[in-house]
């Protein structure tokens, strides 16, 4: 199968990274500018849209997506309810990727966070007290931002209460500071803490998972994906070709 074309709506940040890194790595690319959305139907489309722009064009994405069935990689962060539902609505008919953070780091970060979490609530269970600790979510990011909590935030505070029943005790943001990111998990006990943290200093890092993951898309079946879920099913697949034991989640 020929290379899909990656299409990449916007214009910003992330949008030139993901083109940039594209290009250099020989991918094609088909730019669409979310302030011309009367461009978007002319010329030849895309295999698969990723989204770099802004919720409030979001639903006008969803709709090149379904009348042309590209499957979508989401990048876009505080995506109001209203949003989140036209792209539920959407991956009746193709594949959805919702993707808040497109980093391995991010990942890993989660996964870990996860692992921690079922060793204190198996130890909680088995009776000791005090096993699960106080925890609390801080985020930074530069004072361009446009929203707090960062979505991030918001999914590793979830991750937490989805594991142990307990909600975190904060989830914080900060404006300062360089480019990209900082997200850390601080887990409290009374004599001691661990910190869970995740530093992004480049949006290189967020462009390499928007392009494998844009690529896994393309002929998976129709439905809603987290980035996490591609990212479970990419490393299972690099388990089975190298022989190892599938990767427990
Ligand atoms: N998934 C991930 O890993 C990451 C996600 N993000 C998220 O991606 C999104 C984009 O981030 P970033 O590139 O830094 O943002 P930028 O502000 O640099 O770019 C936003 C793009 O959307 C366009 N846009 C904004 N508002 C509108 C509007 N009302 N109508 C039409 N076009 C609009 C901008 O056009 P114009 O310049 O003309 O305003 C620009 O092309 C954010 O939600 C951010 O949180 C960011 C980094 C990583
Ligand atoms: O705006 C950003 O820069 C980022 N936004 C995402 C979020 O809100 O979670 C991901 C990452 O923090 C970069």
């Amino acid at each position: 199968m020929p290379e899909p074309v990656l299409g990449i709506v916007g214009t910003g940040r992330l949008a030139a990274a993901v083109g940039g890194l594209a290009q250099a790595e020989g991918h094609s690319v088909r730019v669409y500018e979310p302030r011309a959305v009367d461009t978007w139907r002319q010329g030849p489309a895309a295999d698969v849209v990723i989204d770099c722009s802004a919720p409030a064009v979001t639903g006008q994405v969803a709709d090149l997506c379904g009348e042309l069935g590209l499957p979508l990689v989401e990048c876009v962060s505080a995506l109001p309810d209203a949003q989140l539902q036209r792209l539920r609505a959407l991956a009746a008919g193709v594949p959805v990727v919702l993707a808040a953070n497109l980093s391995l780091g991010n990942y890993l970060q989660t996964r870990a966070l996860r692992s921690v979490a079922q060793v204190v609530t198996t130890m909680a269970r088995a009776g000791i007290d005090g096993a699960v600790p106080e925890a609390a979510v801080l985020e930074r990011h530069p004072a361009t931002k446009a929203h707090r909590p960062s979505t991030t935030a918001e999914l590793l505070a979830r991750e937490w209460t989805r594991q142990t029943g307990a909600d975190p005790a904060d989830v914080a943001s900060l404006r300062h500071g360089p480019a990209v990111s900082d997200h850390t998990v601080s887990l409290g006990w009374p004599e001691q803490s661990l910190v869970i943290g995740h530093h992004v200093a480049s949006l290189r890092a967020a462009a390499a998972g928007a392009i494998g993951v844009a690529t896994w898309a393309v002929g998976h079946a129709p439905g809603s994906y987290t980035v996490h879920e591609v990212f479970d099913d990419m490393v299972a697949a690099m388990a089975r070709a190298t022989g190892r034991a599938e990767e427990s989640q």
